[in-house]
């Protein structure tokens, strides 16, 4: 395979990122995105069809970042773009109520049987910032409980032993996060019920809500050992706490039902960002209407927001979920599952230690032989070894996040030839190691 690909052209994109640098702090809009865990320049990108995206050297890319999750049909879809234009025509942000806001809600509550009563907001952050507020002004109470290596946005009670570009960055605190705040944040390893109920034996009383990602996306994809989701509903409703499902990745992504549906578990609250806003900024937060109530105007809980229900991101959420029937789960699990059997045969054939983590259309190989289940375990993976195979994938056409702390997400696009295109490319990354 390695005789017929082109050596990657990356001028371009190398002054491109200089330029950037003089006028963006690290030259990026979001950490991750500099490649440099990695050790190599970020590829600029020009444009994205379908399952590939173009960087400005003129090189494609089968791509699995999919803009971190929202592209689950793909980028630039004919649909997605069209609903967009017809919409932009009319204007693109009136800070009036719209009917798409309703219709919207609608679509997210039919759904999500959980979520009664929902509210946009403009990105995954705000809405786990928005989540956070309701649970504790509801429930009058402070402490929360989120888990290490988890990652629900950059909110200051949330940046605690993060995950995602904070752990591909070895930054478990943030600088500029008060301790006054950080104190209210309880950390447990994800997947450890006892300690969760060590947790709150002490204080139960205290503590306000539980935010999980009910499949964890951002130490790697780690699914949820069975029984850990019902123990985290159990026990909260034990204590009077709420239980806030972070849904911004898994929300639609890895079943018509959300993770929520897929385990058969009921959560308080949903946060719900990327998929549904069909690659335009979104999130939304919801759950049921006696807590969803207490926001302002209905109750005394504030939040705002000048953009909260864009009728852009409203048409390309609508269409995207409009899209999504329950026949575009099976192709997405029949896809994902030969991908992940693909890489599990590549790994043996060349004996590198690999676990390749899955759950629906969320796939993460790591380079370590050892189940991982947590944030520790995640951290065996060889993160030497994920460099030179990062580099080596994307030298071969294939665009994976630049991180271990990261997923890949197929699309309802990649086709079994786009899917073979990919096995063949991690058969000979791994060969090159
Ligand atoms: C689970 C989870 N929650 C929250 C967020 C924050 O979303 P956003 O980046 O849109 O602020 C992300 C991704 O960044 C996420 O993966
Ligand atoms: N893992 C993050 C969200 O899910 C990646 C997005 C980002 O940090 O830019």
């Amino acid at each position: 395979m390695s005789e017929k690909v082109q050596k990657r052209q990356d001028e371009r994109s190398k002054e491109a990122f200089a330029k950037a640098k003089t006028v963006i702090p690290g030259g990026v809009n979001s950490p991750v995105r500099a490649f440099r865990s990695v050790g190599l320049n970020p590829v600029f990108v020009d444009r994205g069809e379908g399952y590939r995206v173009y960087d400005i050297d003129g090189n494609s890319y089968i791509d699995y970042v999919g803009s971190w999750g929202p592209l689950i049909m793909g980028h630039a879809h004919p649909k997605v773009i069209e609903a967009i234009v017809r919409t932009a025509e009319k204007g693109t942000s009136f800070g009036a109520p719209t009917e798409l806001e309703t219709m919207m809600a609608e679509m997210v509550c039919e759904r999500v049987p959980s979520v009664e009563v929902v509210r946009m907001v403009n990105s995954g952050t705000e809405a786990t910032m928005s989540a956070l507020r309701l649970a504790r002004g509801y429930t009058k109470r402070t402490k929360i409980l989120k888990f290490e290596g988890s990652y629900h946005g950059h909110a200051d009670s949330l940046l605690i032993k993060a995950g995602s570009g904070v752990a591909t960055l070895g930054l478990p605190d943030s600088p500029g996060v008060p301790e006054s705040i950080a104190s209210h944040t309880i950390t447990v390893p994800y997947n450890d019920l006892q300690a969760v109920k060590a947790v709150f034996e002490k204080f139960g009383e205290q503590i306000a809500c539980i935010i999980v990602e009910p499949v964890a996306g951002n130490m790697g994809v780690v699914p949820p050992l069975p029984g850990f989701l019902q123990g985290l509903r159990d026990v909260t409703t034990t204590y009077g706490s709420l239980l806030i499902f972070d849904e911004v990745m898994t929300g639609f992504r890895v079943h018509y039902n959300c993770a929520q549906g897929l385990f058969g578990i009921t959560p308080d609250l949903t946060c719900m960002g990327k998929v549904i806003g069909g690659g335009l900024p979104v999130g939304a937060y919801g759950g049921k209407r006696e807590i969803m109530e207490q926001i302002a105007p209905s109750g005394p809980i504030y939040q705002a927001g000048t953009l909260s229900g864009n009728p852009l991101a409203m048409a390309a959420g609508y269409t995207t979920l409009s899209l999504l029937t329950p026949e575009v789960y099976e192709l997405l699990e029949r896809l994902s599952v030969r991908l992940q059997l693909g890489f599990e045969a590549n790994a043996a054939k060349y004996g590198i230690p690999s676990t390749i983590n899955r759950v629906g259309s969320m796939v993460c190989p790591f380079f370590t032989e050892m189940h991982v289940v947590n944030y520790d375990t995640a951290k065996t993976s060889d993160l030497e070894r994920f460099k030179a195979y990062f580099a080596n994938m994307l030298d071969l056409g294939v665009s994976v996040a630049p991180s271990q702390f990261e997923g890949m997400f197929v699309s309802a696009v990649h086709d079994e030839a786009a899917i073979d295109a990919t096995i063949a490319a991690h058969d000979e990354a791994l060969r090159r190691l």
